[in-house]
């Protein structure tokens, strides 16, 4: 577990692979547009067997068809490695749910 948080190169650099992921409010943010308010729906929920997986969860925000992720690390405060190995995770199913 990361001890603590990404310094801002490190962060703006990592963010350079993640194309529509920002920082917001201090959270690595994404949001994703789907077909519909089902895929929208299994999409959270694959998300969310990733982040049981991964022992790190994000705030997820369900939409008619749009599903907002906002993560940050609560025990160190701050964006962590952990943060932007669920973002590369989530990004990794991403196209399989139809986002965009
Ligand atoms: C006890 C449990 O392992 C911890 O509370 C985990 C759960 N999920 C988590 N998720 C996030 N985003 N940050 C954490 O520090 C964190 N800690």
């Amino acid at each position: 577990m990361p001890t603590q948080p990404l310094s801002q190169k490190e962060i703006e650099d990592r963010l350079r692979e993640l194309p529509g992921w920002s920082v917001h409010e201090d959270r690595l943010a994404r949001n994703y547009r789907f077909e519909d308010h089902f895929a929208a729906t299994a999409f959270v929920i694959h998300v969310a067997q990733i982040q049981q997986e991964l022992n790190h969860h994000s705030d997820l925000t369900l939409g008619y068809d749009t599903v907002a992720l906002a993560v940050s690390t609560h025990s160190v405060g701050g964006i962590t490695e952990k943060d932007f190995e669920l973002a590369d995770r989530v990004e990794g199913i991403a196209p399989g749910h139809g986002a965009s």
